[in-house]
This record gives structure tokens, C-alpha cells and sequence, in this order.
């Protein structure tokens, strides 16, 4: 059985006095409901986890290094991520692909670090609107998930973020169709690959333009364990509205 997964990427938003979010959501995370992981800002990493012990509220980062340490100005690696007491790492987010130029093996590497430091690795993968557009969506995804991936997964150090690049900030979302084709895709690949154990094990997130008013449809479509949400997860009053529709799911 896996556990839902209610994730927020703050991206590149917030301060210390936004822990404040934290507090408001502590009621929200119960153990026997979804995980809720916060990824804030890199700054943010310590005072958060701090903060969010004893709620059940777990911390992640949104990337790391692949190395563990040296002359890289300005990264943060895997082991400083887990020393700040988080747990989870985004990796292969579309803005850091197309930002930073992260290719596939960028993310494997990332992932192999990230599991060296017993952190779980939510590696992203997502369709251009062009690939939507020309009917390559699948392949396109397929080949993401083949190359970012390093072998050794597990249900619990990895999870999947399919996030349509198209959806992201846009208020534009997928059908539930379209969302259900690529996530039936996904867990096949990873049954495959790692066998159907594993590939029944890895939990699959949906990520783009979920709000509190379309999370329930989502979350009842197949092979859909949770979210990772940007914008609505900067304030409780949009987040726990998501917690709680995932929890009815
Ligand atoms: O990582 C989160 C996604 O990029 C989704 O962002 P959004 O919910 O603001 O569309």
C-alpha cells in the first residue's frame, strides 16, 4: 500500500517569517493521512526542519550536487541537504533542466548522491507543450524517466513527479485521461525496470496548476498518489484544502 504524498516546492519563495506556513499546516499531516513534505528554499532548510518537528511535517530540498563536496560555488550537496535535517530531494525539476541545462544524466548522478545520503529522490519528468502537441508526450517522458533514473530503486527512496511543462504556473492542467495515460506508463516502465515489486512500490505525483479546486479529480485518477504543488502550497489556506482532498482519495 503506498502512502499518499502531498508535496509543496516553494521554488525560489520565502523567508524565515514564512515558517510560519509550517505551524498552520502542523494539524494537517496525521499518521495515518498523506505525507506532507515542504520543500522551501535552500535558507530555509534547517529552520524548517527545526520547526517542523513533532508535526509529522517532513523537509526537502528542491536540488542538490552530485558531488559531496568541493569547489563548486554556490551548490549544495546531498549530505549538507540530509546534515540540515531534511529527508526528500527534488531532482530533475523542469525549470532546473531548462535553467540550468541538467540533461538526463545530470539527474542520475543527482539521485545516486541523494541515495548515498539516504535522502528519497522525487525525480521529475514532463512533456513539452510541443512534444503534447506532436503526439511525442510519451516517448518523450519515457525516455526522461529511462535516463534519469540509476538502478537501486526502492518504493522508498524514490518517487516520480510526472509534471507536464505546459501546466506549470499556467492554470492549465491535463486531463485526467492524459494525466492517467502517462501514470500507467510511468508504473509500467518501473515495473520493468525494476521489477514489479519496486514498480508497484514507487509513488507518482502530479504536478502542475493543482489547486484546491481541482485536486479531488485528480487524485481520483488512476496511479495518482499525490501532488507536487508550487504555487498552492505557499499558504495553508490553499495547501490543507489539497492535504485534505488527497486524504479523502
Ligand atoms: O514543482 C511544482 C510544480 O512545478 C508545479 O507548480 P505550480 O503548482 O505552481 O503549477
Amino acid at each position: 500500500m503506498r502512502r499518499k504524498l502531498a508535496a509543496g516546492n516553494w521554488k525560489m519563495n520565502g523567508t524565515r517569517a514564512d515558517l510560519s506556513v509550517l505551524g498552520d499546516l502542523a494539524g494537517a499531516a496525521t499518521e495515518d493521512g498523506p505525507e506532507v513534505l515542504i520543500c522551501p528554499p535552500a535558507t530555509l532548510l534547517h529552520p524548517a526542519a527545526t520547526q517542523a518537528l513533532g508535526t509529522g511535517i517532513v523537509i526537502g530540498a528542491q536540488t542538490c550536487h552530485e558531488a559531496a563536496s568541493g569547489a563548486y560555488t554556490g551548490d549544495i550537496s546531498a549530505p549538507m541537504v540530509a546534515d540540515a535535517g531534511a529527508t526528500h530531494v527534488i531532482l530533475g525539476h523542469s525549470e532546473r533542466r531548462e535553467g540550468y541545462g541538467e540533461t538526463n544524466a545530470d539527474v542520475a548522478n543527482k539521485v545516486r548522491a541523494a541515495w548515498a545520503a539516504d535522502l528519497t529522490a522525487i525525480v521529475c519528468v514532463g512533456e513539452s507543450l510541443e512534444d503534447r502537441e506532436g503526439g511525442t508526450a510519451l516517448a518523450v517522458i519515457s525516455e526522461q524517466l529511462a535516463y534519469s533514473l540509476p538502478n537501486g530503486a526502492t518504493g522508498q527512496r524514490l518517487v516520480v513527479a510526472y509534471e507536464p511543462i505546459w501546466a506549470i504556473g499556467t492554470g492549465k492542467v491535463p486531463s485526467t485521461a492524459q494525466i492517467a495515460e502517462v501514470h500507467d506508463a510511468l508504473r509500467a516502465q518501473l515495473g520493468d525496470r525494476f521489477g514489479a515489486a519496486t514498480g508497484a512500490a514507487v509513488r507518482l505525483l502530479y504536478g502542475g496548476s493543482v489547486k484546491p479546486d481541482n485536486a479531488a479529480e485528480i487524485f481520483a485518477t488512476s496511479n495518482v498518489d499525490g501532488a507536487l504543488v508550487g504555487g498552492a502550497s505557499l499558504t495553508a489556506a490553499d495547501f490543507t484544502p489539497i492535504i485534505a482532498a488527497l486524504a479523502r482519495a
